[in-house]
């Protein structure tokens, strides 16, 4: 549906990305991952029309993305609507800014209040709207014509829990119809509903992790034992380097170097300790970013 490639953008003679390729299929809920600074919202800006990239190519459906402006919806990451303005004002503001005729706002304004939990709420002015409603406006905005492709710069990093968690409910319905990108800080959230997730550090992409691909720390072992042992380290051996207890019977085993599975559950017999479970420990989300950003 959507492919990237070899995308480079300068900004005041800074190279901003570099080389940046990917695609993305239709029904996909991707996360942009990056640290402060990656490039985000540059390559999202690219991928909405708002900066021009000097080399490379963004294909929408194999046209040119540019011409599919009319397909995408887009949260910018500071929304720009005016507190005197009622909501269903700044709905048809925004609409008419885009090209959306009366009859067709009228119609729509209510229903797409409605999908983003704002029923009723068309007159309140944006300023009598919490951060989270707030934001679910800027969402309304995005959908209002109904798009194919959501882009979402950064819609829950400023939030309380409250308004993350009703932003988060409202992405979880939103994906199941809609091809979305997240850039997002917060990763347990974006492993809520992402499918995908594309690491970004100083332009240039690190990673292109699927969300089922499980990445297997090889060092760390993680151990259920059917009962639990009397000692609090359950067996000692060269190369395991820590044990940590995760459960009165669940231990997780951090070698110096690749542990190995056989000899860990020979260990654990010769102790006579009866294993339920072994594997290895499957890193998260968070893990594998800040191994792939971190300078070390
Ligand atoms: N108009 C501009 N003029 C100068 N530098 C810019 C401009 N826009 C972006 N940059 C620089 O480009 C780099 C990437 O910025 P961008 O906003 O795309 O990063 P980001 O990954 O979205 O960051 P954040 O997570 O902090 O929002 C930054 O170093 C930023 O200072």
């Amino acid at each position: 549906m959507i492919t990237v490639e070899k995308l480079h953008k300068t900004i005041k003679k800074r190279k901003i990305l570099s080389d940046v390729s990917f695609t993305i299929a239709e029904g996909e809920c991707v996360g942009l991952l990056g640290p402060n600074g990656a490039g985000k919202t540059t390559l999202i800006k690219c991928m909405t029309g708002i900066l021009q990239h000097e080399q490379g190519d963004i294909r929408f459906h194999s046209k040119p993305i540019v011409e599919h402006k009319k397909s995408i919806g887009y949260l910018s990451q500071h929304t720009d609507f005016k507190p005197w303005m009622s909501c269903d004002e700044s709905l048809r503001f925004f609409g008419k800014l885009s090209g959306l005729d009366s009859a067709f706002l009228t119609e729509n304004i209510p229903a797409v209040l409605e999908e983003v939990g704002l029923k009723d709420r068309g007159h309140y002015k944006v300023e009598q709207l919490s951060g989270g409603m707030k934001q679910r406006l800027g969402i309304a905005q995005a959908i209002l014509h109904r798009p194919l492709l959501l882009i979402l710069d950064e819609p829950v990093s400023a939030l309380d829990p409250i308004g993350r968690n009703e932003v988060k409910k409202l992405i979880a319905r939103l994906k199941k119809r809609t091809t979305i990108i997240i850039s997002t800080h917060i990763l347990d959230d974006a492993s809520e509903f992402c499918d995908r997730y594309i690491i970004i550090k100083n332009g240039h992409i690190v990673g292109n992790i699927d969300d089922d691909l499980h990445i297997s720390d090889r060092k760390r072992i993680v151990v259920k034992l059917e009962k639990s042992p009397q000692m609090a380290e359950p067996v000692a051996s060269a190369e395991i380097d820590r044990i940590d207890s995760l459960s009165p019977n669940t231990f997780l085993l951090t070698g110096t170097g690749e542990l190995n599975l056989k000899k860990v559950v020979n260990d654990f017999a010769e102790k006579e300790m009866d294993i339920t479970s072994i594997e290895f420990y499957e890193k998260g989300i968070e893990e594998i970013f800040l191994e792939m950003v971190s300078d070390t």
